[in-house]
């Protein structure tokens, strides 16, 4: 999973996932300009093992994070000048820098389904648990990257069990998804949560702290 090789740089006005704006607009009388991108909104999905007191979390590489770690120790990569056409670059940074562990979560493509139908099918796609459209516990949404997109995201629950595992995860091969599932024992939750050894997103803190408040008090009376 963790090699990357042949990388180049090149330019995107637009594309599928991402489409570039500016705003002008006139705010309490002054005038502002705002870049921002359109992109999709997302569901994600906290994941608990009853059967093995564990959360299910996916650990992936992520070019967004590892061209930050290349621009931080590499910005001559990054000079404008080169920016029109693809150039290679150095394979200076092994692909680890770009692995981030992140809850199962998936775009909202599909007009025709639910968030909880994407969530369930995230679910199995991703970790391999088939869940109960209805088990499905929709926890809050909130804003990310409110500079730049703003995009919403939906967070759900789902508890599942060992006899739920269907298949082995790992995202859609087909689509180029390459995704390792990792389970983090509840009782190291918090100290991974904290840990900034392990880079991760918000959704993972936020939603293992949520778990802390809503489920595992209740889980202590069993
Ligand atoms: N972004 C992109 N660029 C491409 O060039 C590009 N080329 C192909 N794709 C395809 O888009 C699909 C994206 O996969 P998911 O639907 O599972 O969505 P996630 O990447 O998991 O993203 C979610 O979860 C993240 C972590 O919580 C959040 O940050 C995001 O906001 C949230 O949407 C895959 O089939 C991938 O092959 C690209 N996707
Ligand atoms: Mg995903």
């Amino acid at each position: 999973m963790e090699s990357v090789e042949d990388l180049s740089l090149g330019p995107c006005t637009a594309s599928q996932y991402l489409r570039p704006f500016r705003l002008r607009y006139r705010q309490n009388g002054i005038s502002k300009i705002w870049d921002f991108m359109r992109s999709h909104d997302s569901v994600s999905i906290l994941i608990f093992n009853t059967s093995r007191q564990c959360f299910v979390v996916v650990k992936q590489f992520r070019p967004a994070v590892y061209m930050c770690e290349m621009e931080r120790k590499c910005p001559q990569n990054f000079e404008r000048k080169k920016q029109e056409t693809w150039n290679p670059l150095p394979n200076s940074l092994p692909a680890s820098v770009g692995v981030t562990y992140e809850l199962c979560a998936g775009i909202v493509d599909k007009p025709e389904l639910s968030l909880e139908e994407i969530a369930c099918r995230e679910i199995l796609e991703e970790c391999g648990y088939e869940v109960p459209l209805a088990t499905l516990k929709r926890i809050t949404s909130y804003r990310s990257g409110v500079g730049v997109t703003g995009s919403k995201q939906t967070l759900f629950y789902a508890e599942v069990t060992d006899e739920m595992k269907a298949s082995e995860g790992g995202g859609q091969p087909e689509e180029g998804e390459l995704i390792e599932v990792v389970e983090i024992p509840l009782k190291d939750s918090m100290d991974f949560a904290y840990n900034e050894s392990f880079p991760k997103t918000m959704g993972v803190i936020f939603s293992f702290m949520w778990f802390q408040t809503n489920v595992a008090p209740n889980l202590l009376e069993n």
